[in-house]
């Protein structure tokens, strides 16, 4: 792990917000379009993740034929994604906004297209607006042998950088939506 991923002197363990989800309870997804978890990506991961105790959850995602890099294997950048995505979702047992600084990822072993990825990930530390955070991707079962891991770095962000950085198209549609909740999560916002 590199220097940029271990927690300095002063970092403090996470606190589960009161209002997070409670263990085993579904998060759902945050955004109908996000390549991660949306049902409106016909190609995307469909990860589908789930609350676990303390500042953690677990998620699933199946390797299908779209998700290829060698022939029959999964693509690297897609179990990076489903990495990624099973630790982005930890904002939402913070209640924070945080977006990915660093991915530090690594391939153990090959997955075949037709595996079942289970995924887990907790928080760490955090120090100021820095969340760190890893997450294990095991075949075979929750319990199998690891495929993939990756340490990460989050960084705390207001509304405001999705709101300035994001296409104005995308925004207005997520700031639209009638519900309420998922407006909220389409930015991972305090509701
Ligand atoms: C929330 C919505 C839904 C999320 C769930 C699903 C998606 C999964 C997660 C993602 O994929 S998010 C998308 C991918 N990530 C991005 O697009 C982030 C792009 N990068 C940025 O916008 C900025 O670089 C960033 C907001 C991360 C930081 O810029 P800032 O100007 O706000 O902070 P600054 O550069 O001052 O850094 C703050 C601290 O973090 C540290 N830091 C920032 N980036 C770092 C980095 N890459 N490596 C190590 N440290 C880093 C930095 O050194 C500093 O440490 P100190 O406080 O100790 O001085």
């Amino acid at each position: 792990m590199t220097t940029a991923l271990t927690p300095p002197a002063g970092a403090r363990p996470p606190v589960r917000h009161p209002d997070a989800p409670a263990p085993g309870e579904p998060l759902g997804s945050h955004y109908e379009h996000c390549f991660g978890c949306g049902g409106g990506q016909p190609h995307g991961l469909h990860l589908e993740a789930r609350a676990e105790e303390g500042v953690a959850v677990t998620a699933e995602f199946t390797v299908t034929a779209d998700h290829q890099g060698a022939p029959g294997l999964a693509h690297g950048g897609v179990l990076a994604t489903a990495l990624d995505e099973t630790l982005g979702s930890l904002g939402w047992l913070l209640r924070v906004i945080a977006v990915t600084g660093r991915l530090e990822t690594d391939f153990v072993r090959p997955v075949p297209v037709g595996t079942a990825l289970h995924l887990s990930a907790e928080v760490t530390a955090v120090h100021g607006r820095k969340i760190y955070a890893t997450a294990t991707g095991r075949t075979g079962g929750p319990d199998g042998p690891v495929a993939v891991r990756a340490d990460a770095l989050f960084i705390e962000v207001k509304v405001d950088h999705f709101i300035d950085n994001g296409r104005p198209k995308e925004i207005q549609a997520a700031m639209a939506d009638p519900d309420t909740q998922r407006r909220a999560r389409a930015f991972e916002v305090n509701p």
